[in-house]
């Protein structure tokens, strides 16, 4: 790899990733092998692309963290260590705070009574909004806005009540169209450039470059419909994952800048 190759942290499923947790959707068996072999075939996804993938050690005890998301927030050379909403989840960022430090980012920590996800967490330009679902709430965004503002960045909270996470409901393409699935549509949504997708898992989207996008199979038709607005599609099989409420934003963490390196 290069010194500017892309760089994303992952983290292997418990084999209890079955136990994990699910909210909106009803609960349906989910293997834990198939799902490890989801989750290889994710991350070769991103290799093939010319990511390099840094692993957090995996926790076995914790049946969520392959979501390895929602353990951190990063803004550039900062990484913001989550304080999860769920009890059950409150073990998994110490992994990832681990990993980072050791590889030089400056670390800040969301502390009580503030919690977040980072799944609830869109970036695009300055603009940084924060879902106020069953996970995230206005202490952290304050936390958010005391941290990035000064950085420049323009701290948003976004109520939900539909969804998990904010981007169990909009993700945003290279250009910075937000994707959403109009039953998902939340009235305190922002945004003014949406495309709608066809599928629930069509509006979740990680952009690997700036015309290729990977998402799920579960999504073919709005696959097509990128690939009508010059995309390139990487579509990769999570199935066992979303039938914990996951999707393939929640897989993996993109580090921008590696510390010391100019801003890119
Ligand atoms: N960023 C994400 O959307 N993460 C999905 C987390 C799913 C997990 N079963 C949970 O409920 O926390």
């Amino acid at each position: 790899m290069t010194a500017s190759s892309p760089r994303a942290l992952v983290r292997p499923p418990s084999s209890r990733m079955a136990e994990g947790l699910v909210t909106h959707i009803e609960r349906t068996a989910a293997d834990a092998d198939l799902a490890r072999r989801q989750w290889e075939g994710y991350v070769a996804a991103l290799r093939d692309h010319g990511w390099e993938t840094v692993e957090v050690p995996a926790a076995d005890d914790c049946p969520d963290s392959a979501f390895v998301e929602d353990t951190v927030l990063m803004y550039g050379d900062l990484a913001i260590i989550a304080l999860p909403g769920a009890e059950e989840r409150r073990p998994e960022p110490a992994g990832t705070e681990a990993v980072l430090r050791e590889l030089g980012y400056e670390i800040a920590l969301i502390e009580a009574p503030g919690t977040l996800d980072g799944g609830d967490v869109l970036k695009h330009g300055a603009d940084v909004w924060v879902g106020l679902g069953g996970r995230t709430n206005s202490e952290a965004v304050d936390q958010l806005a005391a941290l990035l503002e000064p950085r420049g960045a323009r701290v948003h909270g976004v109520p939900l009540t539909k969804v998990l996470h904010l981007k169990s409901a909009v993700t945003a393409l290279p250009d910075g169209t937000v994707l959403v699935h109009p039953p998902l549509h939340e009235d305190s949504f922002p945004w003014t450039e949406v495309l709608e997708v066809p599928e629930e898992p069509g509006s979740h989207v990680v952009v690997l470059d700036e015309s290729t996008v990977l998402m799920s199979t579960s999504a073919p038709r709005t696959a097509q419909l990128l690939r009508e607005r010059g995309l390139q599609i990487v579509a990769v099989d999570i199935s066992e994952f979303e039938k914990l409420e996951g999707c393939v934003t929640c897989l993996s963490v993109r580090l921008r800048e590696a510390p010391g390196q100019p801003v890119g």
